[in-house]
């Protein structure tokens, strides 16, 4: 076959360029198809990729989030947002008081990056990424994250080799040993009051994208089918560990005719700072590694909680809460990461690291869910999966 112009490489990669940038239109208002191109190239990506160009981007990846911490903390971000056009980096020195050859260096591989356009020589404006990071979940969480994840990991390789390379299953860990410290991350936070506004607008902003267990499983066979409708006291789901209630009232939201009373479980200090909820949830203060107050409920709902902590502290909180199920009744249900043995996604692969670095806790595949729920005399009767990306269901009841 002779070579035709239609054929020619350089051809095909402007034809594919054009057909990505037509897509791009098509799927910009379409979060699902966009999503789905973003995989394709992604995908691409890691294909065309070097591996010397794979291994120099992660040595570089500390430099642009370091610089963005300066741009953050210098407050250089929220002035430009702010003025809503461009700035040059004397006005941003003026009204920042960060030098103007700092704010000069420290922006150039943000426009790289594409975080803020250069308007002009030495000119920024924001763009929607800055913007965006004036969100107060994603400003607090930025910081949150490189305070306190960032130091962490970076420090967790020299760490591990101390102590032999042995795996983290409970303090001291990564955490204790970057902040010179024995506390926990969250005794840690409650005496570092800025770190822990930080934390909390992160995860009050992570609450508004994550889906509602019972949107994504039939919360209707698993646990109404079947719950007590005869003793107006029966208990139909604990929230063990609920924060301040935005799951369980979600769920009282979407059944309001349940039978049986919802209950939200937490520590003092979270109990006491519910602002708002659903009169008929009962608020009980409550330490999860002691004896678990409500007996025999059809749920004890747990999301998110043991993720945070190593394996034998997830059998201590496990058992209190199997001491008080119901044989035949009663069920745990689970609502967290449930990792396949390969091929995991980077997303839950890269939480998992996270959770070594800050609690000394873990993401777990299947076999682990079910060794860790078998020592606390649980059986897994059901993994409710829907796919790699997205979390799981477990559904545990006595063994
Ligand atoms: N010992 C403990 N007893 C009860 N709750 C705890 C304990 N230690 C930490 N927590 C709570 O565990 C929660 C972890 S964050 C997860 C909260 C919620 N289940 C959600 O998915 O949004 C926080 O609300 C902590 O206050």
């Amino acid at each position: 076959m002779g070579s035709t112009p239609e054929s020619s490489i350089g051809f095909r990669i402007t034809a594919l360029a054009k057909d990505i940038d037509a897509l791009y239109n098509d799927v910009s208002q379409d979060e699902t198809f966009r999503k789905e191109l973003f995989g394709v190239i992604q995908g691409a990506m890691a294909k065309v990729e070097s591996p010397m160009e794979t291994i120099w981007r992660m040595i570089m990846s500390p430099h642009a989030s370091s610089a963005l911490m300066v741009m953050i903390r210098s407050g250089v971000l929220t002035n430009l947002v702010a003025a809503g056009k461009p700035k040059t980096s004397k006005e941003l020195a003026e009204s920042t008081g960060a030098s103007e050859t700092l704010i000069v260096r420290m922006m150039r591989p943000l426009t790289a990056l594409g975080i803020f356009y250069e308007a002009d020589v030495y000119t920024y404006e924001a763009t929607p990424i800055s913007r965006l990071l004036t969100a107060p979940p994603l400003f607090g969480g930025y910081q949150f994250m490189f305070d306190l994840a960032a130091r962490s990991l970076t420090n967790m390789p020299r760490f591990l080799e101390r102590t032999g390379f042995k795996h983290v299953d409970g303090p001291p860990g990564p955490f204790q040993d970057s902040n010179n410290t024995e506390d926990l991350m969250f005794p840690y936070l409650m005496k570092h009051p800025d770190m822990m506004s930080n934390f909390n607008a992160f995860m009050a902003g992570s609450l508004e994208t994550r889906p509602d267990w019972f949107q994504k499983f039939d919360a209707q066979s698993i646990i109404l089918d079947g719950a007590n409708k005869d003793d107006p006291d029966a208990v139909l789901l604990v929230d063990v560990a609920g924060g301040e209630g935005h799951d369980v009232e979600a769920f009282k939201k979407e059944f309001p005719n349940a039978p049986g009373r919802l209950v939200l479980q937490d520590l003092p200090p979270v109990i006491d700072n519910i602002k708002q909820l659903d009169a008929a949830i009962l608020r009980q203060k409550h330490d999860m590694f002691d004896e678990q107050p409500v007996k025999g409920s059809r749920a004890y709902y747990m999301r998110n909680i043991f993720h945070d902590w190593p394996n034998e502290r997830c059998v201590d909180i496990m058992k209190r809460i199997a001491d008080a199920m119901t044989k035949g009744y009663s069920k745990l249900i689970i609502f967290e990461w449930i990792l396949a043995a390969r091929d995991v996604p980077l997303y839950p692969a890269l939480l998992d690291v996270n959770m070594m670095a800050l609690l000394n806790g873990r993401e777990r595949t299947k076999q682990e869910w079910t060794e860790l729920l078998e020592a606390a005399g649980l059986k897994v009767s059901k993994f409710h999966m829907i796919g790699p990306e997205e979390e799981g269901l477990i559904e545990a009841e006595l063994a």
